[in-house]
């Protein structure tokens, strides 16, 4: 557990899931912006855990929480979905009432996973969800669950996210770049690769926003979607990530990238064809940038 003191008015920011990859970005951004916080990860406090939290949150006079943790294995949760509703659902909904009980705004991270992909134009908000598999219907569960419990809410979808922390397709792309010459990727699945520094910066800044607000029937609570501000595919993102690292002389050469089809990269949870997040409600709302991957990825490989 760590925290700031006393930097910034008297909001104090309380992250759950503060050593995942988003939840790494937070901390960052939080002491860089110099707002005062409590970063918890999962040893610190399990988010089912409400004695624990009610604790810190009356403690450190807590003015929001911002929930970073969550259960990630997409695939895994097929055959664990008990453990996926535990976090994803009974967590959230601990949360919640957390956020009911001392009034504070909850800031909730969700997935584009919680729609099936089968539609020809991007996503806004109100289109039906319709998950294809236990992490995306248990992250859509939680949502309903914030909704029902809590009033102060923020649901903010995201997708394809990357960082310098934790696993994601960025760095497995430049590792196997430098064992392998010739690398296939899926190029029939198109979303939007989005920076969890953005994400960070996106999450603060709305919660500034509505600590500011006065009248919190001015504060625009729901769901958004925050995603990065181009779509492409798999192997549209393994050439931009290869292309900008062999430019910037952190790989000698371009490996070969073959594009292959879903089919011939089976997972046990079917990955939607098309999942774009359209990001103009949060734009509106709250005057965001959106993520802007391409820069994000010229700046990671430039830290390599
Ligand atoms: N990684 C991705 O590509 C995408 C992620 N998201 C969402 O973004 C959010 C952040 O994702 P990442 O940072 O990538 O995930 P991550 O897997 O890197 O981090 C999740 C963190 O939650 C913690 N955690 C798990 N169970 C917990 C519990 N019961 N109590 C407290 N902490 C617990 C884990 O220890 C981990 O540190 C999640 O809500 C995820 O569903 C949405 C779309 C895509």
């Amino acid at each position: 557990m760590s925290g700031q003191e006393g930097m910034r008015e008297d909001m104090h920011l309380l992250v759950t899931g503060a050593f995942g990859q988003l939840g790494q970005c937070l901390a960052d951004e939080l002491k860089a912006q110099q707002i005062p916080h409590t970063l918890l990860s999962r040893q610190d406090a399990d988010i089912n855990d409400t004695v624990v939290l009610e604790r810190i949150i009356a403690d450190k006079a807590v003015t929001a929480i911002i929930n970073a943790a969550a259960y990630t294995a997409v695939d895994k949760a097929e055959s664990e979905p008990e453990l996926a509703q535990r976090v994803n659902v009974d967590g959230v909904t601990a949360l919640a009432k957390l956020s009911a009980h001392f009034d504070i705004p909850l800031l909730h991270v969700s997935t584009d996973y919680v729609f099936d992909g089968n539609q020809q134009r991007p996503y806004v908000e109100t289109d039906a969800p319709s998950p294809t598999g236990v992490y995306g219907q248990t992250k859509l569960d939680g949502e309903l669950a914030i909704q029902r419990h809590a009033t102060k809410y923020i649901i903010l979808r995201t997708a394809w996210v990357f960082s310098e922390y934790g696993n994601n397709f960025l760095k497995t792309m430049l590792r196997l770049a430098k064992e392998r010459d010739t690398l296939g990727v899926v190029a029939d699945q198109v979303g939007c690769p989005t920076y969890a520094g953005d994400i960070a910066k996106a999450l603060i800044e709305i919660a500034r926003q509505l600590h500011r607000s006065d009248d919190d029937h001015q504060a625009e609570y729901g769901v958004y979607h925050y995603a990065g501000d181009e779509a492409l595919s798999w192997h549209g993102f393994a050439m931009a990530i290869f292309n900008e690292a062999h430019l910037k002389g952190r790989l000698p050469k371009v490996p070969t990238v073959n594009a292959i089809t879903t089919e011939a990269y089976p997972t046990p949870v079917k990955r939607p064809a098309y999942l774009v997040l359209s990001n103009a409600k949060i734009a509106k709302a709250f005057g965001v940038c959106v993520s802007d991957w391409r820069q994000a990825v010229s700046n990671l490989i430039q830290l390599e």
